[in-house]
C-alpha cells in the first residue's frame, strides 16, 4: 500500500532543489561549468580551445555534428575538464551548467539551405530548448546571432539599431529569419523569466578549420586556389562583405560573456582593410596564397546582401574590444591549415 502526503510528510510533493547546490557551496573550489552547442564547428571548436586553456573551466559540447566534426576537439578529448555528447538541440538537454554558448546551426549558405525545415527548428526549438534549460539551472546564455539579420542591408555600415531589410520568404528566410526568431525568444525568455541572455550579431569570419568543403567564400576560394581550380566569384562580383578572423571573434564572444550587456552586439571587422569585393578577395587569394590561381564569374543565389559591414562602436566601447587581424594576415594562417588539411606542400 502507497503512503499518502499525510502519513509521511518526507514524501510529500516539494518544489525542486536549486540544481546542483554543491555549486555554491564556499567549501568547494568549482569550476566554472560551461556548455558549448555547435563546439564542434568552426567558432565553436576555437572557443572551446580558449575556455579550456585556462584551465579555469570544465566546458561540455553538444553537437550533432552536422557541419562539425569530433577532429576540430581531438585536443580535447579524453581531458577530465572536457565532455562531447552527440545532442541534437533540437531535443532537450539536462546538464548542469553555470553558462551557455549557444551556436549551434548550420552556417554557410549551401548548409542551412540543404533542409531549411531543420534549420529553421534548430534556430527555434533549438533556442527555446537552451532557453528552458537556462531556465531550470539559473545559467547565463548567449546567443550567436547574425548579420544576416539586417538582410540586404540599406544602411551601410550597419549598425545594431537597425532593423533590416529581410526577405521572409526567401531561400535564405530560415537562417535569417530562423536567427530574427531566436533573438525574439532571447528577449522575451529575458523580460518574461529574468534570464540572464547575451546576443552577439557575428559577421563574416574565417579561419583555419573552416570545413574545407564548407561553400562559404573564404574557404572555397581558398580550397579551389590549391586544388588547382577556378575560384568561383559569384555575379557580380562587386558585393562586399567585412571579413572577421576567428580569434578576435571568440575574443568578443568571450566578453560579451562575462560583460554586463545583454546586447545584441556587433562583432565584425569594419577596418577598410578588411571590407572586400569578392572580386578582391580573390584577387588576394592569388597574390598572397597561390599566384597561379584564376577566377571566374558563376551565377548567384537569390537575395545575396550586396553590402556588408559592422558598425562596433557598442563592442569597442563597451566591451573594449576591437579585431586586431587584418584579412591579409589572416588569409595566410587559414591557408597554412589548408595545405595541410589537404595534404598540397606549400610552393
Ligand atoms: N562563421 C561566420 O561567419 C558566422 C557569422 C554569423 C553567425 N555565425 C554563427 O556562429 C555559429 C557557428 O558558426 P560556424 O561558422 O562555426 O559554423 P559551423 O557550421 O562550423 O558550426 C555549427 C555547428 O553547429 C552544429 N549543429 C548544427 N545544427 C545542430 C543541431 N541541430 N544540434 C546540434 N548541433 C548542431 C554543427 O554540427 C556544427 O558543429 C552559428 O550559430 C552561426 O549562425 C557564424
Ligand atoms: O564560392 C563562392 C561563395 C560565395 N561567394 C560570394 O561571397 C559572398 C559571401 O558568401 P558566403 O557564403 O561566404 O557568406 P554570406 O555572407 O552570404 O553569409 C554568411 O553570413 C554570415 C553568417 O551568418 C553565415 O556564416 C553566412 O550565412 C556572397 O556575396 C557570395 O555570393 C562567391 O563569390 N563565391
Amino acid at each position: 500500500m502507497g503512503h499518502t502526503a499525510n502519513e509521511d510528510d518526507s514524501l510529500a510533493v516539494k518544489a525542486p532543489p536549486l540544481p546542483s547546490p554543491l555549486r555554491h557551496s564556499k567549501f568547494t573550489t568549482q569550476k566554472m561549468r560551461i556548455l558549448v552547442t555547435g563546439g564542434a564547428g568552426f567558432i565553436g571548436s576555437h572557443l572551446v580551445d580558449r575556455l579550456m586553456e585556462t584551465g579555469a573551466n570544465e566546458v561540455i559540447v553538444a553537437d550533432n555534428f552536422f557541419s562539425g566534426t569530433k577532429d576540430n576537439l581531438r585536443r580535447w578529448i579524453g581531458h577530465p575538464n572536457f565532455e562531447l555528447i552527440r545532442h541534437d538541440v533540437t531535443e532537450p538537454l539536462l546538464v548542469e551548467v553555470d553558462q551557455i554558448y549557444h551556436l549551434a546551426c548550420p552556417a554557410s549558405p549551401i548548409f542551412y539551405k540543404y533542409n531549411p525545415v531543420k534549420t529553421i527548428k534548430t534556430n527555434v526549438m533549438g533556442t527555446l530548448n537552451m532557453l528552458g534549460l537556462a531556465k531550470r539551472v539559473g545559467a547565463r546564455i548567449l546567443l550567436t546571432s547574425t548579420s544576416e539579420v539586417y538582410g540586404d542591408p540599406l544602411e551601410h555600415p550597419q549598425k545594431e539599431e537597425y532593423w533590416g531589410n529581410v526577405n521572409p520568404i526567401g531561400v535564405r528566410s530560415c537562417y535569417d529569419e530562423g536567427k530574427r526568431v531566436a533573438e525574439t525568444l532571447m528577449f522575451d525568455y529575458h523580460r518574461q523569466h529574468g534570464i540572464e541572455i547575451r546576443i552577439a550579431r557575428i559577421f563574416n569570419t574565417y579561419g583555419p578549420r573552416m570545413n574545407i568543403d564548407d561553400g562559404r567564400v573564404v574557404s572555397n576560394f581558398i580550397a579551389q586556389a590549391l586544388r588547382g581550380e577556378q575560384m568561383t566569384v559569384q555575379a557580380p562580383g562587386t558585393q562586399t562583405r567585412s571579413f572577421c578572423y576567428v580569434s578576435d571573434m571568440v575574443e568578443g564572444l568571450i566578453r560579451l560573456m562575462g560583460s554586463d550587456v545583454t546586447g545584441p552586439i556587433n562583432l565584425g571587422n569594419p577596418a577598410s582593410t578588411c571590407e572586400f569585393t569578392m572580386l578582391e578577395l580573390a584577387e588576394a587569394v592569388k597574390e598572397l596564397i597561390e599566384p597561379s590561381a584564376s577566377w571566374k564569374l558563376v551565377e548567384n543565389t537569390p537575395d545575396d546582401p550586396r553590402k556588408r559591414k559592422p558598425d562596433i562602436t557598442k563592442a569597442e566601447s563597451i566591451l573594449k574590444w576591437e579585431p586586431k587581424v587584418s584579412l591579409r594576415d589572416g588569409l595566410p594562417l587559414m591557408a597554412a591549415d589548408f595545405f595541410e588539411r589537404l595534404g598540397v606542400s606549400k610552393k
